[in-house]
């Protein structure tokens, strides 16, 4: 049987950073996957060594440990954990950093060494010793804000937890199908057990958006979903300036560490932002000229968007080629703010209802001659989900 996983990207649409040290955020899935594919390996009867493989198809490389090396590398008791998330300890993590090491990953590809000891680490406290071949792969851009880290984490833990006893599914269900909540609530316990991993210190909202779905808002660990009133249309701008969210989140903790007042009221204005959001996204609109409301609400998003990326600035998070795109689409009176950790990655734009697709075109065109890519992703959609294959 294989088991497969697929959990979606996110959009923030207020408050990345600040709300990794308490403030409010709200964040959106978007219509992007990360997929993983699971199969056990039927035990080897022969004297070949029994291996732990992982494939990464959008990096094209190929990872793979003798169960014996992974055996020796964590104690007993790391494969007994799948209904109790569990942190890394220093001691795992330095036998984690053992087993990448060997693996010689280019140097180009550095940044993959965390999403692999995230692997590591779920793979081995889920489902233990067990020789099987994983494999992953995204339609979302990695490392560029759409939060491909925690679609990772989450489709992984998702994939793993399916076929433990602490999770209750069936398995004879045909395609695509969510998890109870108990269930989703493991997986995203799981997740962000991995995106500690990649991120650091993660304030979790990514891992939890992407299990979840629909539009989220979050604070201190705590989500609330959304009603929204209004279905905002983002143009997404890639700008394609690679950057590492770890980096970036260290950097602003750095800076609060050296203007600890100032920092304070950025991330109060950033939470009154997120609140301000909340409420605009869930307002009723009258049956009555609904296009005028719709309106009325967009024209608040934007200068929120607006005020957050002034915000977002101040915190040292911003780039050249954002501010690129941040003049180029305020030509087309469209306003705009980076989204995920920033540092180059991308950047939403509000597309109006009432805006006309020849603006649209143009503005994506003139994007698209500074060498970003643009795209319109769907949002809100549903968090992650579960298919099983027999083979016959
Ligand atoms: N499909 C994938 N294959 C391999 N590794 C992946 C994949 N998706 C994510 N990763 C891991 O996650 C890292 C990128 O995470 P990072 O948090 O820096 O960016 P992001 O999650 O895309 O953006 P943000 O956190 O701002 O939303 C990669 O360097 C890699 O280690
Ligand atoms: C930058 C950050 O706020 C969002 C990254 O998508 C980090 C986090 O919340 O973990
Ligand atoms: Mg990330």
């Amino acid at each position: 049987m294989e088991v497969k996983s697929r959990a979606p990207g996110k959009i923030i649409l207020s408050g990345e950073h600040a709300v990794v040290h308490g403030s409010t955020a709200v964040a959106s899935s978007i219509d992007l996957y990360t997929y993983v594919s699971l199969r056990f390996s039927a035990p080897s009867s022969s004297d070949n060594e029994e291996l732990l493989k992982l494939v990464l198809k959008d990096t094209a490389l190929e990872f793979s440990w003798p169960i014996s090396r992974i055996r020796e590398a964590f104690p007993e008791s790391v494969a007994l954990l799948a209904s109790t998330p569990t942190s890394c300890s220093v001691e795992c993590s330095k036998s984690i950093a053992a087993l990448v090491e060997h693996l010689n990953i280019p140097e180009a590809k550095i940044g993959l060494a965390s999403g692999v000891s995230a692997f590591l680490w779920l793979y081995s406290s889920i489902q233990g010793f067990k020789p099987a071949t994983v494999v992953i792969n995204s339609e979302l851009p990695l490392g560029s804000g759409l939060g491909s880290s925690a679609a990772f984490c989450v489709a992984l833990a998702a994939a793993l937890l399916a076929v433990t006893d602490s999770v209750s599914v069936d398995v004879s269900q045909q395609g695509w199908h969510s998890f109870g909540e108990k269930e989703l609530d493991l997986v995203n316990k799981w997740a962000f057990e991995g995106e500690k991993i990649i991120h650091g210190k993660p304030s979790g909202i990514d891992n939890t958006v992407s299990a979840y779905g629909n539009i989220i808002s979050f604070k201190s660990g705590k989500l609330t979903q959304m009603k929204s009133n209004v279905s905002l249309k983002m143009l997404i701008t890639n700008t394609k300036v690679g950057r590492n969210t770890k980096a970036l989140v260290a950097g602003v903790s750095e800076r609060m560490l050296r203007h600890p007042d100032a920092m304070a009221f950025v991330f109060s204005a950033v939470d009154s932002i997120s609140k301000e959001l909340t409420t605009a996204l869930q307002s009723p609109i009258p049956d009555s000229l609904p296009a005028l409301s719709v309106t009325q609400i967009e024209e608040k998003v934007e200068e929120l968007m607006e005020m957050n990326q002034g915000l977002l600035q101040s915190m040292g998070v911003s780039h050249t080629t954002i501010e690129t795109v941040l003049r180029t689409t305020l030509k087309y009176k469209l306003a705009s703010k980076l989204t995920g950790a920033g540092g180059g990655g991308c950047v939403l734009t509000l597309l109006p209802t009432l805006l006309s697709s020849n603006v649209v075109d143009k503005v994506i065109a003139e994007l698209e001659s500074n060498g970003f890519q643009c795209f319109i992703a769907g949002i809100g959609g549903n968090g992650v989900e579960i298919s099983f294959e027999h083979s016959s």
